[in-house]
């Protein structure tokens, strides 16, 4: 065969390659985009010095040092993507306000893998998003949350009698994280059988640990030990679930029981009616369970141990709380002398509950539970006079208005009276412990809740002591004491 064709063909696909390669160049060098370096190894980037220092806790100092090189937008090359980091308040409220059809979140691959591609997070932006969100409020709005307080009330004192029964110390975050799991596993999702609690708290143990581990999928990894754990959870609350959609069929079961039953009655509710909004699948009904539990339960474990070092640490701040929940258990004992609600909380003493609260929402202004977030461009956009292209992700950072001096006065000082409505505004985009805009924490009341409950029986039934009083903080995603935060409990009676 002649080479002539040959030639002519491997011809016009270089010069098509220069000409494209040309074109992008031209396109490129018209942009402007933020300084910043993108790190010295393709794909990786700066990740690995972002992890680790975000891991020894200096994440703040990791981009304060480029803000300070480049500017407070930067640019850098994160977890396999070019990655815009934008800081303040007015970067912030662009981020995590701007539309999803233009920033959407998306969690890294191992996240997604996990949690399932029908969660919430990974389906924003599409149609998919505002039937699934709407389902999911329908449970977790302050009026529905009002009827299950009590129920709380007593399975939160339950486990703390039951789980410090004969000790004189615990390991604060192993502790929370079970307490947390449970009342998640009851009052969230209606799991009220032990045995299957216990064995999904072991199956969501590997999905943590798979979250952040290297996304290598081959027998004895850390990711395969997660991803055969979630097969495993799927086989667990299938059956479960399709019970329980044959019960509010029947009507036998209440769909505003838990969260989960809400969901899949929507499911039911769509299918029968033949409404023309798409059902909400089994699919999506089992992603979404497994990413709410992982939203929900390790995420207060965290805000509640720093919260009981912090009581620890701050004997005024620990007098202060003890007041408030005291001055509960008196007018409790009133209102059951006057003949009124019988034993336990109910969600008007929640509401009394002022100062304890912002006393958490200092710990976690302080300590964001969230270091900051990924979003990703979903179409070209831009902020600041520099182009963010399509497919690039923007990271959004906490600390960045926590730690802002025209924001919050003498940031680095502990005062939770800076949360007190009557005598102070925060403006918005500025308290980011719950995130802001369209992607505010929909799990935030009841997270409220549920801290306050479990300080209010703390509390009243023990003072604490750090057995190491400089136990250091850790990030893997969330903020840990790195040995755990033991403590050494002494019951109020023998006080
Ligand atoms: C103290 C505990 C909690 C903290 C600190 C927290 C924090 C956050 C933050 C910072 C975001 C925004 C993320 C972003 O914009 O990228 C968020 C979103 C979210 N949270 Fe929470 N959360 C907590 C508890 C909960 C609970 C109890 C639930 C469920 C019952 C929950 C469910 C969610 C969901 C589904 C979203 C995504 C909302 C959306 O994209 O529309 N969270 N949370």
């Amino acid at each position: 065969m002649s080479t002539f064709p040959v030639l002519m063909i491997v011809s016009a696909v270089t010069l098509l390659f220069l000409f494209r390669l040309v074109r992008k160049h031209k396109r490129d060098s018209s942009k402007s985009y933020p300084k910043g370096s993108m790190g010295f190894l393709p794909v990786i980037g700066e990740s690995l010095s972002f992890v680790n220092a975000h891991k020894a806790n200096r994440g703040q100092e990791w981009v304060e040092e480029r803000v300070a090189k480049y500017g407070p937008i930067f640019k850098t090359s994160l977890m396999g993507g070019p990655t815009v980091f934008i800081t303040g308040r007015a970067g912030t409220k662009f981020v995590l306000g701007a539309e999803t059809e233009v920033l959407a979140p998306r969690q890294p691959f191992t996240i997604a893998a996990i949690m399932g591609k029908h969660n919430l997070f990974e389906v924003s932006g599409t149609k998919r998003y505002k039937p699934l969100r709407r389902a999911m409020m329908s449970f977790l709005k302050p009026d529905i949350l009002q009827g299950h307080t009590k129920l709380m009330d007593n399975m939160v004192k339950a486990r703390i009698d039951n789980e410090t029964k004969g000790k004189d110390t615990i390991t604060t975050i192993s502790f929370m994280k079970k307490l947390t799991f449970h009342v998640a596993s009851q009052i969230l999702f209606g799991i009220a059988d032990d045995s299957t609690e216990e064995a999904l708290y072991k199956e969501f143990g590997y999905c943590f640990e798979a979250m952040w581990s290297a996304p290598f999928n081959f027998p004895g990894t850390t990711f395969r030990k997660g991803i055969q754990a979630r097969k495993r959870i799927v086989n667990t609350m299938l059956p479960i679930m399709e019970k329980r959609k044959e019960q509010i069929k029947k009507g036998t079961l209440n769909p505003m029981n838990d969260v989960l039953s809400c969901m899949l009655s929507l499911e039911t509710e769509a299918a029968e009616n033949g409404d023309h909004e798409e059902p909400i699948t089994m699919n999506e009904v089992i992603d979404n369970f497994v990413a709410l539990m992982i939203a929900s339960h390790d995420s207060s474990a965290a805000v509640l141990t720093w919260v009981i070092w912090k009581l620890a640490k701050d004997r005024e701040i620990y007098d202060n709380v003890v007041r408030e929940q005291m001055s509960i258990i008196e007018e409790r004992k009133q209102r059951q002398e006057g003949g009124g609600e019988a034993d336990g909380l109910i969600w008007g003493d929640v509401s009394k509950m002022k100062y304890t609260w912002r006393v958490v929402q200092e710990v976690v202004r302080v300590i964001p539970p969230f270091f900051g977030s990924f979003r990703t461009a979903i179409k070209d956009t831009s902020y600041g006079g520099y182009d963010i292209p399509k497919g690039w992700q923007v990271f959004w950072v906490a600390f960045s208005t926590h730690m802002n001096n025209d924001i919050f006065n003498d940031p680095a000082k502990f005062d939770p009276s800076r949360f007190d409505s009557k005598s102070n505004i925060i403006p918005p985009y500025s308290y980011l412990a719950f995130g802001a805009g369209h992607h505010i924490c929909i799990g935030l009341e009841f997270a409220r809740v549920e801290a306050l409950v479990v300080l209010h029986h703390m509390v009243t039934k023990f003072e604490w002591s750090l057995v190491n009083s400089d136990e250091k903080l850790t990030r893997l995603a969330l903020p840990y004491p790195e040995m755990g935060l033991p403590i050494n409990l002494i019951s109020r009676s023998s006080c």
